[in-house]
């Protein structure tokens, strides 16, 4: 059985009219399916468990933004039973839709997710209990998501479409108030101790915060998370090079380090914010494990 997951506030009323566009194609095919829509936040998960478990629901198509996605694969994974993923982008960032290269129309995404063409198995991250699809990341990073879910500006941007500028405007008010700290980063057992670190990102795969690329070589079926570390910059420093993260030059720069591994951890000199996919989860101290393969996906 097929079910919807409809986020009708997602981009800021996309979510609904991306559904409007999907409830006419799927009249016309004459399509069984089950559709809920969210009216709260976290809602996603219960529905999904619902939809697995009461509507025999083997297939979720999360018609929504980043933080839909998110709270879906949570459901489908409390559930225990395996169900197939399916994304219809509506939201603001839309990093899962590039990172997989699903279409951005929402006609060719869901004939491409009823076709069942394209399929692939992707691994997911899994967080102090809860788990990522994209990315997850600590300090500066956490601060701005923190910044930006909070913001009055993210509602009229968006309204406006451009979700993606209340990001980067909380990028820049974060960026003249942000204290770096000391942290200790241990990757698959080797310990690393970063001096005044700005961020650590955790990717599944390269695309976040709506276009940029943080971690560029992310390769989201290989078992592998792809680490970016940023220390020792001053704001000024910081400010200039930000520009490159959206292309992926940042790769060269000096203050800029990569890691790769399967098991995680962030241990920080005070508490930093941690977001999983764009939400604020929890706090440092952080445990990430990559949990290979584990999420069917198509589209
Ligand atoms: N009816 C609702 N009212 C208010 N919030 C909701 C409702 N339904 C879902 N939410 C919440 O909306 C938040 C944003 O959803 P989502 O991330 O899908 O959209 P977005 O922020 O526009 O996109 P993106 O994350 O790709 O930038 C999520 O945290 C979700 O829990």
């Amino acid at each position: 059985m097929l079910g919807f997951i409809v986020n009708p506030v997602a981009g800021n009323g996309k979510g609904k009219e991306v559904w409007g566009v999907l409830e006419q194609i799927l009249r016309q095919q004459e399509a069984v399916y089950r559709v809920r829509e969210t009216s709260r936040e976290g809602e996603a998960q219960t529905i999904a468990v619902e939809l697995i478990e009461k509507e025999g629901v083997n297939k979720i198509v999360a018609v929504g933004g980043d933080g839909t996605i998110h709270e879906v694969v949570n459901g489908i994974h409390q559930s225990g039973k395996a169900c197939m993923l399916g994304h219809v982008a509506a939201g603001s960032g839309n990093d899962f839709s590039r990172g997989h290269g699903l279409s951005n129309d929402p006609e060719e995404a869901i004939e491409r997710i009823l076709s069942e063409k394209r399929e692939k198995v992707i691994d997911l991250l899994k967080i102090n209990g809860r788990l990522a699809v994209n990315s997850v990341g600590a300090g500066f990073d956490g601060q701005v998501a923190k910044t930006t879910n909070a913001a009055s500006y993210k509602k009229w941007l968006n309204r406006m479409r451009l979700g993606k500028a209340a990001y980067l405007w909380s990028v820049i008010r974060v960026l003249f108030t942000y204290q770096p700290c000391e942290v200790k980063l241990t990757v698959d057992g080797e310990v690393f101790f970063v001096e005044k670190a700005w961020l650590i990102a955790i990717a599944n795969i390269p695309n976040y915060g709506g276009g940029m690329l943080i971690c560029p070589r992310a390769v989201a079926d290989d078992g592998m998370a792809e680490i970016c570390v940023v220390n020792d910059v001053g704001r000024w420093g910081l400010l200039r090079a930000f520009p490159q993260i959206f292309t992926g030059a940042h790769v060269n720069h000096p203050k800029v380090s990569f890691f790769r591994g399967k098991k995680i951890t962030v241990e920080a000199q005070r508490p930093l914010f941690v977001h999983a996919d764009g939400e604020i989860v929890d706090s440092t101290p952080l445990r990430v494990e990559v949990i290979p393969k584990s999420q069917r996906i198509c589209g």
